[in-house]
């Protein structure tokens, strides 16, 4: 395809996006999401309460780095819940370098494929198409299909895939890869797949830090996984860092000859460890950092705050 020579981008020229895949419920994100990232993460984050996970997988193309962003599936709101969760799927969408609008093309453009196109407009970055499912769908109606779609939103290309067979799923890859910001990435190479386990480790222990502690310590406490190893019996030792920003709120998280620590550490390797069905070693450490709000990128590292597209 016309991309392909993409590859031969010199080893300085890397680039590094953000990607969000909306669509409606059902659609095949997950499906998609694992095709493309080709790790047992995405699988994980599936059992997960979405919102916690914004990061839900990286896939590595050539010199380009492809950061998938979680949204929750689309649909016509009509509980506050459900308001709040179609609302954060779009703001993942206005977070994104570039957003994928994934269709069942066995449904077509029925009245809940319509109110999203119709939003579409309002999402800043790329769009693009994808018609899924076309294992069962027939040519005819496919071309019908995305001609009916391209003429009520503007969409940069138009994929048509099979997310289950893997059909097309590698075109999107290429094609994206090509599409996202020149710039360095944002994992490391050797951290890539278990980056989305770390974040949402450490998401887990902030929780249980503020459901312990939210009168007596600031909203921007946070926690950071500084080390995920998978052991040789099958367990994983994780070790992370609770940063404050005063001695007197160390104190308070460490709590009286351990005991808030420990109970917090305790709560935090229950939850991960029935997330990866596995036992779990959680090493917890408390540490002061003055100012340490004022730097985005650990901002990023956090998944507390998705990077705008503006490079
Ligand atoms: N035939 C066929 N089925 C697919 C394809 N992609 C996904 N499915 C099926 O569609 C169903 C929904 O797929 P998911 O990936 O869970 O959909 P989702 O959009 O992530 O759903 P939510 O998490 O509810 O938003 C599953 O039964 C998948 O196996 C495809 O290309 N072809």
């Amino acid at each position: 395809m016309s991309e392909s020579n993409e590859h031969s981008t010199p080893e300085t020229q890397t680039r590094c996006g953000f990607v969000a895949l909306i669509g409606a419920p059902n659609a095949g994100k997950s499906t998609l999401i694992n095709a493309l990232v080709e790790s047992k993460v995405s699988i994980v984050s599936h059992k997960v309460q979405t919102t916690r996970m914004p990061v839900r997988g990286i896939a590595i193309e050539g010199a380009s780095q492809l950061i998938f962003i979680d949204t929750p599936g689309i649909f016509a709101p009509k509980r506050r819940l459900d308001r709040a969760m179609v609302t954060s799927a779009w703001s993942g969408a206005h977070d994104a370098d570039l957003t994928g609008l994934l269709i069942d093309a066995r449904k077509g453009l029925d009245a809940e494929n319509e109110a999203i196109v119709s939003k579409l407009p309002d999402v800043s970055g790329k769009k693009f198409l994808l018609l899924n499912k076309v294992d069962v769908v027939d040519k005819p109606a496919l071309l019908a299909l995305a001609t009916a779609l391209n003429e009520r939103a503007k969409f940069e290309t138009t994929f048509m895939i099979s997310a289950l067979t893997g059909d097309g799923v590698a075109d999107v890859r290429t094609w994206l890869a090509g599409q996202v910001p020149l710039g360095p990435w944002h994992y490391p190479e050797d951290q890539i797949s278990d980056a989305p386990m770390r974040q949402l480790a450490a998401e887990i222990t902030r929780e249980k830090l503020f459901h312990r502690l939210h009168q007596e310590l600031p909203y921007q406490s946070t926690v950071e996984t500084e080390l995920w190893k998978e052991m040789k019996d099958g367990s994983v030792r994780i070790e992370q860092t609770i940063y404050v920003e005063r001695d007197s709120q160390k104190k308070i998280v460490i709590g009286k000859g351990g005991q808030t620590l420990k109970s917090i550490g305790a709560d935090a390797r229950k939850e991960i460890s029935s997330i990866i069905e596995g036992p779990v070693h959680l090493f917890l450490f408390v540490k002061v950092r003055e100012g340490w709000g004022d730097d985005p990128e650990r901002y990023r590292e956090m998944g507390l705050e998705f990077p705008r597209g503006d490079t």
